[in-house]
């Protein structure tokens, strides 16, 4: 109960207590008028029976039912405030939350999530634990509360009559709790359906440029369509059968009202019970079957809201990357017999490489070889399943990643820039530089010129993943957030998408600049960028095959000298990517 109860809440129980409470009171004072009415009903039949008007007590109970009727409006509006306040404060930090633990995850974890995945559980699984926290559970278990308090009540007054009034309370609780497993399993496939319709809408809108370019539409669009008819069904399955069950154990808990009336008539006419009482069953009980109903009602509503904190909450579970350990001096990068595999293939099988502090190590081999996986390991996005990877002499495993990447920079190929302008895409290389040394990080990595031609400047706003830049103006803008990090430790993935010689001597001066004093491993596609490096390291199928200086390799006549040979005939001779 208390886990399920962290769970919908997302581990913000405590901020259930005082919504509930509000609630609770709000209920209460809902019955008061009724047993006020109660006790009217009860002087008139006084009156019937002989006794006199006790004008005064009537007026007390009328100004006692306006009281209430204004403490009702008061309780309402403060348990309104409260509990949106909280519950909508609570939603709200716990994305914030999660987004942090997200970026704290290991790449493994997150890339082996469907796109849409973790988007929708941050938008549409809050949602709904939002919602039970601002409607449904306050409401729940304020009414579990009066619903027990008023209870003990009714059978302090007339157990009799209570038993009628509860009598059919155990088969509706039977019902709900005997299809318990039935509604878990919809709601579950309710969730999913909503995932994959999500995941499925955003794999159509990010595709578009393929699918427009191959005309795919016809293939793409039927798997939105039938995500989409898939969560129809499992929306109308939920309903319809949750819905009528629902139904049955409300009718079920209802009955007690005809058994009331029929019990009372009997004892009423057996001498063993006042009318006034009976009255007061009467017009109290009714009242009683509002907030159990209610609990009926909101019950599988919050079931379905557990099925996504509990989502919610496991992600929240999952371990971060370890490491809490300070950062060494020295920033040398060591592979020592490392071994690892995004799956169980192994694709780096027994590295070891030496990469020496101020010096530029290449990486280079064919397509697939394991070059960028090299680097995704340098940076610490994975741990490897063997070996280890040394930064400064101390294992990467046990240094706080956040600590390791404050010394690292990185050019990825496919370069992303966030909706805002040129000024904050840069800045965000170093959060406090000023104005001044954004400027000169975007001189030095040649973006300066084209930047001031822009109609606002550095203020001119870039589109979502910086589309309306070309590829090259996007690869010195990422240079300049690198320059402006002033990390000691560059990993770069040289670009291989073909770029005009322009803009390819504007880059590789960039580059140069970057790269000025710094320990650097770079990925090069273009083997002529790199022949001036320190060290190249040959991969191939994961496995260290040659290193050492160009003019030493080229006369070994080995892998690289024959990818020299290669590209010396042809340029541009693969693709690659890092994640
Ligand atoms: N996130 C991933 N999940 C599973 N497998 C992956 C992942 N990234 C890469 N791989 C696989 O690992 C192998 C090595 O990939 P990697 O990107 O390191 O090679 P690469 O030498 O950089 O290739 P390229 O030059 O084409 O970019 C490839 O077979 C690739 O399919």
């Amino acid at each position: 109960m208390m886990k399920a109860l962290h769970n919908i809440s997302v581990g913000e129980t405590k901020k259930l207590i005082k919504p509930v409470i509000w609630m609770s009171i709000v209920n209460f004072v809902n019955m008061i008028p009724f047993i006020l009415i109660a006790v009217i009903v009860h002087l008139i039949f006084d009156y019937y029976s002989g006794a006199p008007v006790e004008l005064s007590m009537l007026w007390k109970l009328w100004g006692g039912m306006v009281l209430c009727f204004a403490l009702m409006y008061v309780c309402q509006n403060k348990a309104m405030v409260i509990t949106f306040l909280d519950g909508y404060s609570a939603a709200a930090d716990g994305r914030i939350r999660l987004a942090e633990h997200i970026r704290k995850l290991p790449m493994g974890y997150l890339t082996s999530k469907d796109s849409g995945e973790l988007g929708n559980m941050m938008m549409v699984d809050f949602d709904q634990t939002e919602r039970a926290m601002t409607h449904i559970l306050p409401q729940l278990i304020s009414s579990i509360v009066v619903s027990v308090i008023s209870i003990f009540l009714l059978f302090f007054l007339d157990w009799r009559l209570s038993l009628a009034t509860f009598a059919g309370l155990p088969i509706a609780v039977l019902v709900l709790w005997g299809v318990s497993g039935l509604e878990r399993k919809i709601n579950v496939r309710l969730s999913y359906a909503r995932i994959k319709q999500s995941n499925r809408l955003q794999e159509y809108l990010t595709g578009m440029k393929e699918i427009k370019a191959y005309n795919l539409q016809g293939a793409n669009f039927s798997a939105f369509r039938e995500a989409c008819e898939d969560y129809r069904d499992a929306c109308i399955r939920a309903e319809g059968v949750i819905g009528p069950i629902n139904l049955v154990s409300s009718v079920f808990l209802k009955a007690g009202l005809s058994l009331i009336t029929i019990t009372g008539v009997f004892l009423l006419l057996g001498g063993s019970l006042e009318i006034s009482v009976l009255a007061l069953f009467l017009i109290v009980g009714t009242r009683i079957f509002d907030p159990l109903t209610t609990v009926i009602m909101r019950l599988s509503e919050l079931k379905s809201c557990h099925v996504s904190g509990k989502r919610v909450t496991a992600l929240f579970e999952q371990p971060v990357m370890g490491g809490t350990d300070n950062l060494p001096e020295s920033h040398d990068i060591r592979f020592e017999h490392v071994i690892f595999g995004y799956g169980n293939d192994k694709i780096l099988d027994d590295v070891s490489i030496v990469m020496k502090e101020g010096e530029m190590t290449a990486i280079v081999g064919p397509s697939g070889s394991g070059k960028t996986t090299v680097l995704r390991l340098a940076a610490r996005f994975y741990d490897p399943q063997s070996g280890k990877v040394l930064f400064g002499g101390k294992n990467e495993a046990e240094i706080d990643p956040e600590k390791l990447m404050s010394k690292i920079s990185m050019v990825f190929q496919d370069v992303y820039l966030f909706k805002d302008t040129i000024l904050n895409n840069i800045r965000y290389g170093r959060e406090n530089a000023t104005r001044e040394e954004i400027e000169a990080a975007a001189k030095a990595a040649r973006c300066y010129d084209f930047v001031v031609k822009l109609p606002q400047g550095f203020e001119t706003m870039v589109g979502e993943g910086g589309s309306t830049l070309s590829g090259g103006e996007k690869q010195r803008l990422s240079i300049a957030r690198a320059i402006l990090k002033d990390a000691p430790v560059i990993l770069l993935d040289e670009a291989t998408s073909s770029l005009d010689p322009e803009n390819e001597i504007e880059i590789q001066k960039a580059i140069n600049h970057l790269v000025q004093g710094r320990t650097v491993i770079m990925i090069a596609h273009r083997l002529k960028t790199i022949a001036g490096a320190d060290k190249i390291v040959v991969l191939d199928r994961g496995q260290v095959v040659e290193e050492g200086k160009h003019s030493d390799l080229l006369h070994k006549g080995g892998l690289y000298a024959n990818l020299w040979q290669l590209q010396t005939q042809m340029s541009g001779w693969k693709i690659g990517r890092m994640q």
